[in-house]
C-alpha cells in the first residue's frame, strides 16, 4: 500500500484538500430514517467507540458491537463498556456478516489489520465508515468496489462528543464519501444519517473530503489542541513555582484556567476571550502572543509540512512497529512532570482571577489558535474546516486537562494525536527557552493590574482590538458560531 495523497496528482491534491463545504440544518431533514433499522455493528469501544454508539442508540439506531475474540474472552475494558451499557457484544464472525453498516474505531495503528479481517466477512454493498482518514489516506488501505467507504469525524474527544449530546448539543463533524468507494451513490445520505445519530448535525457539519479531514485533523491534534495545551500547562506551572507562587495554587491556576479562558473562546472566539482581561492586560496579552506566535510559526509550519508530505505519517509508523517505544515513554514522562504529580490546592480561584492571573495562557492559546488557522489556510484547507481544527475544538480539550490534567487529556484522545502531541511538545519547549527567561509571575500567578492604574494609549487599545476582531478566524467563527444555536454554557469551576 501507498500513501494515497502522494499518488495524486497536484491539481487532484488541491482539489481533495480543498472539500469544506458547510452543510445547512435542512440537509439533515431525514434525520436517521437512511439507517433506521439498519444493523450497525462498531468495531471497538473506545473513547470514540463508546460514546458515538450511546449517542446513535439514542437516536434510535440499531447499535451493537463487535470486538476481537481476545477482548471478549479477557472481559476486556472494552468489553465491559458495551455490556455495562447494555449493547449486544459478538465476534467478527457473528455479527459483521448482517451488518449493513460497519464503523471502524479501532485505533489507526491496527486500522489495515482490523479492516483486512473484517472486510471478506462484510456482505455484498455494505458499508463500512471511518472517523478518521489515516488508513485511507496515508496508509493507502484498499476497499473492496462493492462496499460503500464513508466518514463521519467529529471534530472532538469521545468523552465530549456524549457530553454534548447529553447537552442537548453536538459537537461539529466532518462527512466524506471516500471517491473510490460509493458504487451506489448512497454514502452521502448513509454519511448525513450517521452524523444525525451523534449530534453532529446541532453543532455543525462540513461535507469534507478523506484528504482534507486527516490533513487539518493531524495538524489540529499536533499544535493547538494538545501540543500547545500540553506545553503551554507546563511551562505555566513551572514559572509559577520556580517563581515562588504555591504549587496547589498553580497547579489548579492552570488545570482549570485552560477550562474558563477557554470557555469564553468557544462562546465568542478570541475576541471574546481577550474582552475578559482589562484594557491594560489585554494590550500586554497581544504583545505577549504576537511574540509567541514569531517564535513558534516555524515549528506549527514544519508539522503541517510533515504532515502534507506523509513525513509525520512514515515516523509515526516506525514506532507502531518498534511496539510504541517513542508513545509508551513520552506517555511516562509527561506523567512523571510536577505539573502532573502536583494535586490542584484546595485553594478558592473566581472566574475573573483564572483571566487575570493567567494573562500568559490567555497569549498562548491566542496565538496557537491563531497560528494553527494560518498554517493550516496557508495550506490549503479551507477556513472552515480550520475554524472547527483550531479554535472550537480548544475547549474541548481543555475540558479534558479540567477533570484529570495531562493524563485525561492523553487518555481520550487517539494515539495518533497523543504521539503527535508529545513530537509538538519536545521540540516547543527548547524553542520557547530563552522567551520563557522573560517571563515572570505579573503576566502568570498575579493579578496583571495589581499597581496599575488601568490607563492605557487609546491609539493603542484600538488598533489591538481592531486586530483582535479582523483575524480570519473571528470572521469565519462568527458565521460558524450563528449555527450553533443549540450551545450550551458549561459550568467551570
Ligand atoms: N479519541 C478521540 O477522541 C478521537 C478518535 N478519532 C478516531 O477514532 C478512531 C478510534 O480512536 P479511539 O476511540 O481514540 O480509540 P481507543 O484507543 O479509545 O479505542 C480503541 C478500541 O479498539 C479496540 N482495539 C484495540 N486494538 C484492537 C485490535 N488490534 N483489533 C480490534 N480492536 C482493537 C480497543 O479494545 P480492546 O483493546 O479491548 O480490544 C478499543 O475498544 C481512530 O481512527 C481515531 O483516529 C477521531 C476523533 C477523535
Ligand atoms: C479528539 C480529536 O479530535 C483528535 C485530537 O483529533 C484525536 O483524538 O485524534
Ligand atoms: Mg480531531
Ligand atoms: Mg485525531
Amino acid at each position: 500500500m501507498a500513501n494515497y495523497f502522494n499518488t495524486l496528482p497536484l491539481r487532484e491534491k488541491l482539489n481533495q484538500l480543498g472539500v469544506a463545504e458547510f452543510m445547512d440544518r435542512t440537509e439533515f431533514a431525514d434525520g436517521v430514517n437512511a439507517l433506521k433499522g439498519k444493523k450497525i455493528v462498531v468495531v471497538g469501544c473506545g473513547a470514540q467507540g463508546l460514546n458515538q454508539g450511546l449517542n446513535l442508540r439514542d437516536s434510535g439506531l440499531d447499535v451493537s458491537y463487535t470486538l476481537r475474540k481476545e477482548a471478549i474472552e479477557q472481559k476486556r475494558d472494552s468489553w465491559k463498556n458495551a455490556t455495562d451499557n447494555n449493547f449486544k457484544v459478538g465476534t467478527y464472525e457473528e455479527l459483521i456478516p448482517n451488518a449493513d453498516l460497519v464503523i471502524n474505531l479501532t485505533p489507526d495503528k491496527q486500522h489495515t489489520s482490523v479492516i483486512k479481517a473484517i472486510m471478506p466477512l462484510m456482505k455484498q454493498g455494505a458499508t463500512l465508515s471511518y472517523s478518521h482518514g489515516f488508513n485511507i489516506v496515508e496508509e493507502g488501505m484498499e476497499i473492496r468496489k462493492d462496499l460503500t467507504v464513508i466518514m463521519v469525524a467529529p471534530k472532538c474527544p469521545g468523552s465530549e462528543v456524549r457530553a454534548e449530546y447529553l447537552r442537548g448539543f453536538g459537537v461539529p463533524t466532518l462527512i466524506a464519501v471516500h471517491p473510490e468507494n460509493d458504487p451506489q451513490g448512497k454514502g452521502l445520505v448513509e454519511a448525513k444519517a450517521y452524523c444525525v445519530g451523534t449530534g453532529g448535525h446541532k453543532a455543525g457539519v462540513l461535507r469534507s473530503s478523506f484528504v482534507a479531514e486527516v490533513k487539518s485533523d493531524l495538524m489540529g491534534e499536533q499544535t493547538i489542541l494538545c501540543g500547545l495545551l500540553q506545553t503551554g500547562s507546563i511551562l505555566s506551572f513551572d514559572k509559577m513555582v520556580e517563581k515562588g507562587i504555591d504549587p496547589g495554587y498553580a497547579s489548579k491556576l492552570v488545570q482549570y484556567g485552560v477550562e474558563v479562558i477557554t470557555e469564553a473562546l468557544k462562546q465568542g472566539g478570541i475576541t471574546a476571550m481577550m474582552d475578559r482581561l482589562s484594557n491594560v492586560a489585554k494590550i500586554k496579552a497581544f504583545e505577549v502572543a504576537d511574540e509567541l506566535k514569531t517564535i513558534m510559526r516555524p515549528l506549527f509550519q514544519k508539522h503541517q509540512d510533515d504532515i502534507m508530505s506523509g513525513e509525520f505519517s512514515r515516523v509515526m509508523m516506525e514506532d507502531w512497529a518498534n511496539n510504541d517505544k517513542n508513545l509508551l515513554t513520552w506517555r511516562a514522562e509527561t506523567g512523571e512532570t510536577a505539573f502532573e504529580k502536583t494535586p490542584a490546592g484546595d485553594v478558592k480561584i473566581g472566574d475573573q482571577e483564572y483571566f487575570d492571573n493567567a494573562l500568559f495562557m490567555v497569549a498562548y492559546i491566542k496565538a496557537g489558535v491563531e497560528l494553527a488557522f494560518e498554517t493550516m489556510v496557508e495550506a490549503g484547507i479551507k477556513p472552515e474546516s480550520a475554524y472547527y481544527e483550531s479554535l472550537h475544538e480548544t475547549p474541548l480539550i481543555a475540558n479534558t486537562i479540567a477533570r484529570k490534567k495531562l493524563f485525561e487529556m492523553n487518555r481520550v484522545i487517539s494515539d495518533t494525536a497523543e504521539y503527535g502531541c508529545y513530537l509538538f511538545d519536545h521540540a516547543c519547549k527548547p524553542l520557547l527557552a530563552n522567551f520563557m527567561k522573560t517571563v515572570d509571575t505579573d503576566i502568570i500567578g498575579k493579578n496583571y493590574n495589581d499597581g496599575k492604574d488601568g490607563a492605557v494609549d487609546n491609539k493603542t487599545l484600538i488598533a489591538v482590538n481592531d486586530a483582535i476582531r479582523t483575524h480570519p478566524v473571528e470572521k469565519v467563527g462568527s458565521v460558524l458560531r450563528k449555527a450553533m444555536t443549540a450551545m450550551k454554557t458549561i459550568k467551570t469551576v
